[in-house]
């Protein structure tokens, strides 16, 4: 799609799965210290550091964020760790007051990313600078808001760019504090080729069991990295006090971690290029059966067009939902897989119906 520079090439040693640790929030410059040495003390040494200067809160009267103050004391940072520092931007003075302290790269967060108007304000105020971005997906699962963000800065200048998948907000899902829906980090990624996504697992989770389940399924599905909030002493953090983990327990998770290798960069091995024709071969024959079996749907079409047939069929339609999602299921294949497969051919039969009875033409196969 659009040229951008991946976190390999942004010039700051990044290199491999890209893990992004630190507090959820810099607080005081003992804590920033403290979590710094701690690292450094378990020789966990992140890819990047990230604080939070400015927070976001839902309501007001918590804790918004230390603000300038903060920035500097990402000197300690660079002092202790020499690794780059990553902190969250929601507007242009926040922007500004950053490339003033020389962080190293920005992200914008989810509550900004919904917003396209600040979106563009943040991109103009970041125009003729070659600072690295990250953007967080928006609260809602809006998967063009998320690679419209991306755009607005793409179209300023700004091309060292990724992604980071902190979940979405749910109403009713309650499981998560932010649902994963795993598939719009994938779809990310299909739509924008070569995008990276670093997967915030702290967020998804919020809390801190079941982060490294997370990151694992992260690194499983094929995204690039992690970024996990870490604090010395996580029970008293000022933010996100559930969701921290301590360096000792963040260097436990990351050596459970299974890391799995980008597959395309990989020449595919013998065995896997086998398999691969196999499912070549199969993707052949089901498409040749869905072409046949819209040809059927076409006589059938013209069959309700000549008596006066309406085009949806609810019994008979409940049948074969019901007879082949059964079928599936004993086949090992999963009820909502069946049942989405099911939707999205019927969909398409109706349409293509439908287009018979309004036009009476030949139906068109493109439409
Ligand atoms: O059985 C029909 O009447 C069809 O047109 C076939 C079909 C299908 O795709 O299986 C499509 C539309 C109807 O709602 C029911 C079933």
């Amino acid at each position: 799609m659009k040229d951008h520079l991946k976190t390999s090439e942004w010039g700051l040693g990044l290199k491999g799965h890209v893990i992004i640790a630190g507090p959820c929030s810099a607080e005081t410059p003992e804590q920033v210290e403290k979590v710094c040495l701690e690292m450094k003390e378990q020789n966990i040494i992140p890819s990047m550091f990230r604080a939070g200067i400015w927070k976001p809160r839902t309501r007001p009267g918590s804790f918004e964020g230390i603000g300038e103050d903060g920035l500097k004391w990402m000197e300690i940072v660079r002092h202790h760790l020499n690794i780059p520092i990553t902190t969250e931007v929601g507007n242009t003075a926040h922007v500004e007051l950053a490339l003033k302290h020389k962080v190293d790269v920005l992200w914008i967060g989810a509550r900004t990313t919904v917003n396209p108007f600040a979106v563009q304000e943040i991109a103009e105020a970041l125009k003729g600078t070659d600072i690295p971005v990250m953007v967080k997906n928006p609260m809602n699962p809006d998967l063009q808001l998320w690679i419209g963000a991306l755009e607005r800065l793409h179209a300023v200048g700004i091309n060292k760019l990724a992604a980071i998948h902190r979940g979405f907000s749910d109403a009713y899902d309650k499981r998560f504090r932010n649902k994963p829906n795993w598939s719009m980090p994938i779809h990310l990624k299909r739509e924008w080729k070569g995008m990276e996504v670093i997967n915030d697992p702290s967020h998804i989770v919020g809390k801190r069991d079941g982060i490294l389940e997370i990151s694992q399924r992260a690194i499983n599905f094929g995204l690039d990295g992690l970024m996990i909030e870490t604090h010395h002493d996580p029970d008293n953090a000022w933010s996100d006090a559930k969701q921290q983990v301590t360096p000792a327990q963040l260097k436990d998770i990351l050596s459970k971690i299974d890391f799995k290798t980008p597959l395309d960069s990989e020449k595919p091995s013998e065995k896997l290029h086998d398999l691969r024709s196999a499912i070549d071969h199969m993707d052949d024959q089901l498409i040749d059966l869905l072409a046949e079996r819209f040809a059927v749907i076409d006589q059938i079409g013209a069959h309700k067009r000549e008596h006066k047939l309406t085009v949806f069929q609810s019994d008979r339609w409940k049948e074969v939902m019901d007879s082949r999602t059964d079928k599936g299921v004993k086949k090992g294949l999963s009820e909502k897989f069946m049942k989405e497969l099911l939707f999205s051919i019927h969909e398409e039969s109706v349409k293509r119906q439908e287009k018979q009875l309004r036009a009476g033409d030949p139906v068109n196969k493109n439409a």
